[in-house]
């Protein structure tokens, strides 16, 4: 059942005020990651849920508690959650979505504020910190039920949502969250959910929609070597006391190859190749080295090798080097030896991984390959945020329903992939309300989510909040 033409029409007729709203949103720095910001991110909840409530959603703000994070103690921000419709007769479908963002500052390499929504009028381009992750597809749902409220259009699904202000900083306190309201049954939030929806990834490219199926896990590990009791004159110290940057990088440079190999004993092999047929799979995708050397601007892929790039990126683990706390990073020629260093990496973890399998093998091989330096320094090694990896059967309505509406919308058939990316709590949901989760992207490939200068294209917002509609549309036609 395709939407009604007067919802599209609506929403073509109405984009720019979207893209207002979507500017509005990104004006609000709600960085999770950063202490300072936090007042941003609660105030970005309160518009949000101020947003919803104005739309008819019967809504309710979760307070979090609190969390240790930079030295100090800091207020969660609060979870949203919300109802429209409960029509027995209708299919519920649990919408997903986070409204905080990564840092982003000029001096990272942006080309404009990121906190202002720039839009060039000459590409099409929304470009600013969150536009495609996640607010532009958050702000996607409301423009959904605004575009049916304004024209007096009954939805054709109940809707429940939950809406999070801690997804890029290990989704604190919501995994609780969602089994307290699963347990509270009738009186919960999610009761009666048939299916959840996220949008909160990307296509493969510019050019071909695609459906996600899979995420990958994560492990966040800090090690960090530390040893004189400050930081030391390299004239007068160097070659005569052991140094805490020179173990670290040697500790570091020791976890990975440059070909992606993960060099920790154990954590590649626990991982099935893939078979003929599966790589088969890989070689069909609408993608070309092409699309991962354009969006990462350089020709740098790992492989020339389709099937191995994609696989790389979707079903095997990665483990990527962030950065070194406290290591000299300034300007000019400082002659420093820093007396305690912390080095960051993360894996991405696949089936069978989880955090609990890797991170002993990960502990222990650092404190053994630390021992054989034979440093007077000292290691310490903590594991931060975690998830678990997500599959999904994609042989089922709320797939095949989303299949036909991104047909409607974009006629073309979407690919089926697999994200090379996290969001820790589709796994809670699907586990916990024991349903189907689909990933319905948005945003293009080259958005740049993470990085400077991200961007969401218009028409992928136009469309995309025109397919989250018809989305909702095929759900209720195949529950017909
Ligand atoms: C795919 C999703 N939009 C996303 O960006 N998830 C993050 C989650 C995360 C984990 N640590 C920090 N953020 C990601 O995959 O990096
Ligand atoms: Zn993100
Ligand atoms: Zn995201």
């Amino acid at each position: 059942m395709p939407s009604p033409a007067k919802f599209t029409e609506f929403i073509d007729a109405n984009a720019d005020k979207f893209i207002q709203r979507l500017a509005d949103a990104v004006a609000i720095p709600s960085v999770s990651s950063d202490a300072s910001r936090r007042p941003d991110v609660i105030k970005m909840a309160h518009y949000l849920d101020g947003e919803l409530k104005l739309l008819g959603v019967e809504t309710k703000l979760v307070d979090l508690g609190t969390h240790f994070m930079q030295e100090q103690t800091l207020q969660l921000p609060p979870a949203i959650l919300g109802r429209l419709g409960s029509d027995p007769k209708k299919k519920t479908i649990l919408v997903y979505g986070h409204f905080d963002v990564q840092p982003a500052s000029i001096s990272d390499g942006w080309n404009t504020d990121p906190f202002k929504l720039v839009i060039d009028e000459a590409t099409g381009r929304l470009y600013g910190r969150g536009s495609t992750d996640d607010k532009g597809p958050v702000l996607g749902w409301l423009n959904v039920i605004e575009a049916h409220k304004s024209l007096g259009l009954e939805m054709p699904v109940n809707l429940r949502f939950c809406f999070e202000g801690m997804e890029e900083t290990g989704s604190e306190g919501l995994d609780d969250l969602i089994k307290e309201e699963v347990k509270k049954g009738k009186d919960g939030y999610f009761d009666g959910v048939d299916c959840v929806c996220i949008s909160d990834n990307y296509w493969l490219n510019t050019r071909t929609p695609v459906l996600t199926y899979g995420l990958r896990g994560l492990t966040y590990i800090m090690v960090t070597v530390s040893g004189p009791a400050q930081d030391l004159h390299s004239g007068a110290y160097g070659r005569a006391v052991h140094e805490p940057m020179t173990d670290l990088v040697k500790l570091m440079s020791g976890l990975v190859r440059s070909d992606g190999k993960i060099l920790i004993p154990g954590v590649d092999e626990m991982v099935e190749p893939a078979d003929e047929e599966e790589i088969k799979m890989y070689n069909s995708m609408d993608y070309t080295i092409d699309d991962i050397e354009v969006s990462a601007g350089a020709p740098v892929a790992l492989s020339s090798d389709k099937a191995t790039v994609l696989m790389g990126r979707m079903r095997y683990p990665s483990l990527s080097l962030h950065g070194i706390e406290g290591a000299f990073s300034g300007v000019g020629g400082k002659t420093v030896i820093p007396a305690k260093v912390t080095g960051k990496f993360s894996i991405r973890l696949v089936p069978p991984q989880t955090p609990e399998k890797v991170n002993p093998l990960i502990f222990s091989f650092l404190e053994s390959e630390f021992a054989k330096l034979n440093s007077k320094n000292k290691l310490v090694v903590e594991s931060g945020h975690g998830g678990k990896p997500w599959v999904a059967d994609f042989k089922h309505w709320n797939y095949e329903a989303a299949i036909k509406a991104t047909e409607a919308v974009y006629k073309k058939t979407p690919d089926l992939t697999r994200e090379g990316g996290s969001i820790p709590v589709t796994l809670t949901f699907a586990e916990s309300l024991g349903v189907n989760v689909l990933l319905l992207p948005m945003g293009r490939g080259d958005d740049g989510a993470h990085s400077t200068n991200e961007k969401l294209d218009r028409s992928n917002f136009i469309e995309g909040t025109k397919l989250l509609g018809t989305y909702l549309y095929e759900v209720a036609a195949i529950a017909a």
